[in-house]
Order: structure tokens, then C-alpha cells, then sequence
């Protein structure tokens, strides 16, 4: 308030002082005189370009385009840091006017009073997020997309008050991408981005003290580019309200909201900010925010017109719940081997165990399951695989059939009229959890966002379990295959082992055929271990000696003596225990 009076009566009367002096040169003189005082007094904020430092007041009802460049604090440290984003080494803050139109004011405006009409704080502060929905209503918040029946929210929310909101929107982001030399892909929409109003209520609950000084970045965490909108001015519509920057030092920047009048700035700590209350009258704004990390990006479900968020928990009584897209005529995809177990068992211990409940049947199930061997499993996995083949055939014919061809068209007609009519409505506006602690501190729609999580993970559970069970059939066939490679492993040591046997029996037999006779050049007789050498040199001598020789005769008589029935017997005996 302090700088508002400073302006309003202090500065003026310098002004006007100084103007009486030379009252003698005439109106005319006064005049242009005036008015020279006044540019270079304001001239800071007659400029189109951004001035480099930001007047100490901002009025309204001047044109204004200045900024100011301000050190950045070390309050982006503590997020991930996107370099060519993050204010890490330009910060500050700016005013424009200009950028909005009384006419896009005139539709912002529109969204907000007509809402509150139905809602509203009992204190001096009232929200409405489009994005979650959320709404002030007495002490609470409501969610309009279930508060109101869909034709009542049509004609509160018109579709180009809507399309307004968008480009306001568009236009924002790109001025503060332009600014901060950022490219205006890599900065998001974030939340809470929602309408205020303000009046000089007293408040009821914490939620209405708006007035407290906050730093943006710490408040609301993803905030890295603060924006606002005004869509009411200072001094005409309402008294008090002023926005305030709370420097060290002297010099506190204040700017008076005015219709149009768009100022933004980094959220952290370089520009600490309050707002003034408001002592008469009604001030309307909007507050935008924008993050670098596309992780809080909330702007994808609105573009994209995805309201799928909003039927988590139930249609809203009145309300025409949107056409099935499911394909009835589908083949239906078989339940999983586990699945299989967990049907045919739960049944069973659910009857045995009457006082447990469903969850603690459901992971008795599952302990049993894990402590099945390969085996059992295999009787639900195999089933569960064969009827998963039969499906993917099935499937692979009905994607060729007019039936699934003429679902196609049917789901296509339905999306577009869908897509259509998102255009004309507020449907488009996903909820978010709405997360403006100056206002909200105690909203409770984060249920919401709960459930759609928990919707998220037990279908994913799904998926891994379906996938677990396809891996686990895996593992049973690569484990038979270890089996079977193990059989015939030790089948093969098996024939190795009587092979080395017979060649050993061959061996004895020879040492004891030849045990008397020596060979010639060495007189050496034979033994198991020099057996093979000692055959091989008898081989030699008896290729080059005559079959008269006395040591060809002597092998020639003892080959008659050996035994070779025993042999044979020995033989097939091996043989026989192989086989075993
Ligand atoms: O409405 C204003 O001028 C400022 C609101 C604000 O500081 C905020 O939403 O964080
Ligand atoms: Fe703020």
C-alpha cells in the first residue's frame, strides 16, 4: 500500500509543483511542460522495448512494457535443472500491457464470474481451476465437472471462452519463452494454473488469506515462470489489491492490476511477492504458470482433449455416460495360467478360510503359486499358452473381417463426434490435482489422482503377470531342454565308460596272449601299459619277417590259443549295462 499512496498523492504534487512554477508561460507552455515531466517521470514505461529496471510503481492506466533483471537465487538447485530453460542465470521479472485484448478479457472474465455465480468462498478468496476442476464453494472446494450436469457447464463455459482461455494461454508462454530467450517447446503449462477473485471479505477459513508474502518456486514446487493476467483494474473495479514485490531495501516494485495487464516473472526466491487485501470492490485474475521439466507438463490432457480422467469414479447422476468403444465382437483374450490357478483356488480357500479377507485369500493364492514346482505349474502354463496361441490366430482373423472393419468406422465416428463436442464444452479440461496452498491447502480431490494411479498399476500388474507367465513357460521348456541334454550327457559317459572297459579287457587279453613271447630287438615282454607299443612293433616285425620265422610261429600259436568266445561274452555283457 505504501507505494501506492508514494505514487498517488507524493509524486503527483512533485509533478504538479513544478508545473505551477512556470504556470506564467501559459496553458499551452503548462501543458507541454506537463507532459514532458510526465515522460520523463513514466518514461521508463512508455517504451516498447522492456526497460532494464522496473519502476517502483506501476499504475494502471498507462501503457506499460518494462522489466527488470534481477540475480537468480539457488532455489532451481533443488529440481532437475534443463539448461536451456532453468533460470539459472537470467532472471527477472516484466509488465506488459497490450498483449491481452479487453475482448479476451471480457471472455476470461466471463469463465470466472459465471462459474462463482454458483460457487464462491464465504471469505475473500475464491478459485476456479479448469484444468482440476476445482472451485471454491463456502468454506470447501466442489469439482465443477461433477458439481454441474454437463448442459448446465455447456452454457456457463462457452466453447469460446474456452478457445479464448487457450490462446491467452498460447500467447503467454510464448512472450515468456521469448523474454528469457527460451524455446517455447521446452516450456510447459504447469500446475495450479486457475482464476482468482478477490474481495474485501474477511476471511473464514486460511485459504482466503491471500495477502501473505510467498516465493512461487518454493510454494508450488514446478513453477518456474510465474505469469499473470488481470482481467480487472485498480482503483475502478477495486481498491486495494495491488501486486507487490517484496525486495530487501527500500524499494518495494508494486504493480496495479489493470484489465489486460499481463506481468510475469521467475518463481523463485529473486522475486518474493505479495498481494495487498483488497479493502472494496472485486479483483479477477488469472494466474499461469510454466515449469521446464516436461515431467510437469499438465498442458498435454487439455490439448489433447483426453478426458478419460474424469469418469474415475463414476458418471456424474444426469449425466449421459459416453458410448463403449469396446469391440464385443472381439475374440475374448484367455485368462493366464496363473490367473487359471488363482480362479480354481481361490474358490476353494475362500470357502476353507471364511474369516480372511479377499486380499488375504488372494495372497495365499499367490504364496502357493510360488511354491509350485515346474511341473504343476505346467498343467495351468501349457493350457494358458495353447489357448493364448488359439487367441493371436483368432484375433489375426478377425482383424480381417468386415465386423472389425465396420467397429472401426463406428469407434471412429464416435471419437471425432466426441472430439467434436470437446471443442464446444469444458469436457477437454482434464482434472488435475489442483495444488494452490495460498487457497487450497486442505483440497481434497487427490483421491482422485490415487485411484487413477492405482488404475494405471493394476493394469500394468496385469500386463507383467500375463508376461510372467508366457516367461515362466519359457523357462519350464529351456529347463526340459536341460534335462534331456543331461540325459543324454550322461548316456554318452555311459558308452564311454564300458568302451574304456572293453579296451581295457582287449588289453589284458593281448598282455596275457603275448605274456611269453619277447620281441626280438628289445626281448621286451608286455604289460597293460606298454601294450599298445609292443603290438604295434610285432605288427612291424612280422610285415618284414617270413610266416617260418620262429617269432612269427609263436604268435601265429598263441593267436590260435586266445579265447574269443570269452570275449564276445564280455562284449555283450557291456553292452547289456549301457543300455540299463
Ligand atoms: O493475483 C496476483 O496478483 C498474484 C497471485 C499470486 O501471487 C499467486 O497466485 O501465487
Ligand atoms: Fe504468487
Amino acid at each position: 500500500m505504501t507505494s501506492v499512496k508514494k505514487y498517488k498523492k507524493k509524486k503527483p504534487n512533485k509533478v504538479t509543483y513544478s508545473i505551477f512554477s512556470k504556470r506564467y508561460l501559459g496553458t499551452f507552455i503548462l501543458g507541454f511542460i506537463t507532459s514532458w515531466v510526465v515522460v520523463l517521470y513514466f518514461g521508463i514505461w512508455h517504451t516498447n522495448e522492456p526497460s532494464s529496471n522496473l519502476p517502483p510503481f506501476l499504475p494502471a492506466k498507462y501503457t506499460q512494457n518494462a522489466c527488470q533483471n534481477i540475480s537468480c537465487s539457488k532455489d532451481y538447485e533443488n529440481y532437475p535443472i534443463f539448461a536451456e530453460c532453468t533460470p539459472i542465470l537470467t532472471c527477472g521479472r516484466c509488465v506488459k500491457d497490450g498483449i491481452v485484448s479487453e475482448k479476451e478479457v471480457e471472455s476470461l472474465r466471463q469463465i470466472v464470474k459465471n462459474c462463482l455465480k454458483y460457487g464462491g468462498s464465504s471469505g475473500g478468496a475464491s478459485i476456479l481451476d479448469l484444468h482440476s476442476g476445482a472451485m471454491s464453494k463456502g468454506e470447501k472446494f466442489v469439482n465443477i465437472y461433477r458439481y454441474f450436469e454437463k448442459s448446465t457447464l455447456d452454457k456457463i463455459i462457452v466453447n469460446k471462452d474456452i478457445e479464448t482461455y487457450r490462446n491467452v494461454k498460447n500467447r503467454i508462454l510464448n512472450t515468456v519463452a521469448k523474454h528469457f530467450g527460451i524455446d517455447s517447446s521446452k516450456l510447459y503449462l504447469t500446475k495450479p494454473t486457475f482464476f482468482s477473485r478477490m474481495t474485501a471479505n474477511p476471511p473464514k477459513t486460511s485459504h482466503d488469506e491471500y495477502w501473505h508474502k510467498h516465493v512461487d518456486k518454493i510454494q508450488y514446487g514446478s513453477f518456474d515462470y510465474t505469469s499473470l493476467v488481470y482481467l480487472s483494474t485498480h482503483s475502478e473495479d477495486f481498491e486495494g489489491g495491488t501486486f507487490v514485490f517484496d525486495d530487501d531495501g527500500d524499494i518495494n516494485r508494486t504493480i496495479a492490476p489493470m484489465e489486460g495487464r499481463v506481468s510475469f516473472f521467475t518463481s523463485g526466491s529473486e522475486n518474493p511477492h505479495h498481494v495487498e487485501r483488497v479493502t472494496s470492490g472485486t479483483r479477477y485474475a488469472l494466474t499461469i504458470s510454466f515449469t521446464c521439466d516436461p515431467k510437469s507438463d499438465f498442458s498435454k490432457p487439455t490439448e489433447n482433449m483426453d478426458n478419460t480422467n474424469r469418469k474415475k469414479r463414476g458418471w456424474p447422476k444426469g449425466k449421459k455416460r459416453r458410448k463403449s468403444t469396446k469391440d464385443e465382437n472381439a475374440p475374448k483374450r484367455p485368462i493366464s495360467g496363473y490367473v487359471r490357478f488363482m480362479n480354481e483356488r481361490r474358490d476353494f480357500l475362500t470357502k476353507e478360510n471364511q474369516n480372511m479377507t479377499f486380499a488375504e485369500v488372494t495372497k495365499l493364492v499367490g504364496e502357493e503359486w510360488s511354491s509350485m514346482d515346474q511341473e504343476q505349474k505346467s498343467e495351468y502354463l501349457n493350457d494358458a499358452e495353447k489357448q493364448r496361441v488359439n487367441y493371436l490366430k483368432q484375433l489375426e482373423a478377425y482383424r480381417k473381417s468386415e465386423q472389425y472393419r465396420s467397429f472401426l468406422e463406428k469407434s471412429k465416428k464416435l471419437k471425432s463426434n466426441t472430439d467434436e463436442k470437446s471443442l464446444t464444452s469444458t469436457e477437454q479440461l482434464s482434472p488435475v490435482h489442483p495444488e494452490v496452498p495460498i487457497f487450497t491447502e486442505s483440497f481434497l480431490d487427490h483421491n482422485k489422482t490415487k485411484e487413477s494411479e492405482l488404475h494405471q498399476l493394476n493394469k500394468t500388474n496385469a500386463e507383467y503377470e500375463q508376461q510372467n507367465d508366457i516367461l515362466e513357460m519359457h523357462i519350464n521348456n529351456l529347463r526340459q531342454a536341460i534335462i534331456k541334454l543331461e540325459s543324454d550327457s550322461s548316456a554318452q559317459d555311459l558308452k564311454n565308460k564300458s568302451l574304456n572297459s572293453k579296451l581295457l579287457y582287449f588289453r589284458e587279453l593281448l598282455v596275457n596272449t603275448f605274456s611269453h613271447i619277447s620281441l626280438p630287438a628289445t626281448s621286451s615282454f608286455p604289460t597293460v601299459d606298454t601294450i599298445d607299443t609292443y603290438m604295434a612293433e610285432m605288427c612291424n616285425i612280422l610285415e618284414k619277417t617270413p610266416c617260418e620265422d620262429t617269432f612269427a610261429s609263436a604268435v601265429y600259436e598263441a593267436m590260435c590259443n586266445v579265447s574269443f568266445e570269452t570275449l564276445n561274452v564280455y562284449w555283450n555283457e557291456q553292452e547289456h549295462q549301457t543300455e540299463l
